[in-house]
């Protein structure tokens, strides 16, 4: 498995063992010949955003089914604030499960009841006395910014209304871990931001551990503190979100992030021949310090000959700025162009001739 080794060991420095909210180790399950998980450990920390990623059919579902314990692995452990559940029965999975709140992609919201009535559910079912639950939800409803809908019916509000409802429902019974399953996949963009803004905003007031499950970069990129990316039952790269989007090893990983780091534009792409001859395109990567030096400018100070940036940008993830820039390096001079590539690697930039393109790009 990939891990980002390093920048993984600085930001485990806050965190112990002890504060895992949940742990898998070398967990397995197979249906017939499919391997749905094929060996997965992982673990969320106290707090923390957990961000797994995967496309369809990677095997994200069947890890939430182990979570909640509705389905049993084959082999392996699942601990939930350090007990191990995945060989309880019925009986004794009831109360583990309601520490763990869940809010979903179609929201489940129950339509025959009001709004408050819907966020009171969890401790209803808790036999909690009806003061207390109305109480609780009119709490609720107020830090997800929806008191005056505590009448309403589902049917009257919005999809990010609804979410809002299912996020309060969800913390109703202060759960120790909040698991996001697709939760903005079906808002659009804009309420998709406000919902995760509303979810970085729960987890820095309360300290809420989230677990969000998704196929979408932009929503890891948006509020995720480490990323776990999951293809065909198996973990293959885990790391703070800054890191593996600088440095992403897989590539399902590359794959993933395509849609959100910059690309080179298909019209030069196709103009792109392998060898010499014409301008040199070089794609960089760089984040941190790299991508905070006047990396540039001191390219032109040190190597005098005709660059241009042709496409890129700088993004920040995680207060870190990660960036990727392709340059068409002119004078089609193989000394030149290695001079080039020694400067920009020295200054911690990754560096890739992409090939070569005759005529202006
Ligand atoms: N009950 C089942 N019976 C047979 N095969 C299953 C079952 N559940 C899951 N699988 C298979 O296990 C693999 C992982 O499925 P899973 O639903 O966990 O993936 P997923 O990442 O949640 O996909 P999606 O994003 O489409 O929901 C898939 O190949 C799936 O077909």
């Amino acid at each position: 498995m990939n891990q980002h080794v390093t920048a993984e060991v600085a930001d485990r420095a806050y965190s112990t063992a002890s504060e895992d909210v949940v742990r898998l180790t070398d967990l397995k399950r197979r249906f017939g010949a499919t391997p749905a998980l094929d060996g997965v450990s992982l673990t969320v920390r106290k707090g923390e955003i957990l961000g797994i990623i995967g496309r369809s059919g990677a095997g994200k579902s069947t890890l939430i089914r182990c979570l909640n314990g509705l389905e049993r692995p084959d082999s392996g452990e699942v601990f939930i604030e350090g007990r191990e559940i995945s060989r309880l029965g019925e009986r004794e999975l009831q109360p583990l499960r309601r520490r763990i709140g869940m809010i979903f992609q179609h929201f489940n919201l129950l339509s025959a009841k009001t709004v408050e009535d819907n966020v009171a559910l969890p401790l209803k079912l808790e036999g909690r006395p009806k003061a207390e639950r109305l109480a609780r939800a009119a709490e609720l409803l107020d830090l997800v910014g929806l008191s005056e809908k505590a009448k309403a019916y589902p049917a009257s509000l919005s999809g990010g209304q609804k979410q809002r409802v299912g996020i309060a429902r969800a913390l109703a019974a202060r759960p120790a871990l909040l698991l996001s399953d697709e939760a903005t996949s079906a808002l659009d963009p804009e309420t998709t931001r406000s919902i995760l803004a509303l979810l970085k905003d729960i987890n820095r007031r309360l300290g809420l551990t989230i677990l969000l499950i998704t196929h979408e970069m932009e929503v890891i990129r948006s509020i995720a503190d480490r990323v776990a990316v999951i293809d065909a039952g198996c973990i293959v790269e885990q790391g703070p979100v800054w890191s593996v989007f600088a440095d992403p090893r897989s590539e399902i990983t590359k794959s993933l992030l395509g849609g959100i780091r910059p690309q080179l534009p298909a019209e030069i792409a196709s103009r792109l021949v392998p060898g010499a001859g014409g301008d040199a395109i070089l794609r960089i990567d760089v984040a941190g310090e790299a991508a905070r030096a006047p990396l540039l400018s001191d390219l032109a100070d040190a190597l005098p000959g005709p660059f241009r940036l042709v496409h890129g940008g700088i993004d920040h993830v995680q207060q870190q700025p990660v960036g990727t820039l392709f340059l068409a390096v002119a004078g089609n001079d193989e000394n030149h162009l290695s001079q080039v590539i020694a400067f920009l690697k020295a200054r911690q930039a990754r560096v890739e001739v992409l090939g070569h393109v005759a005529g202006s790009v």
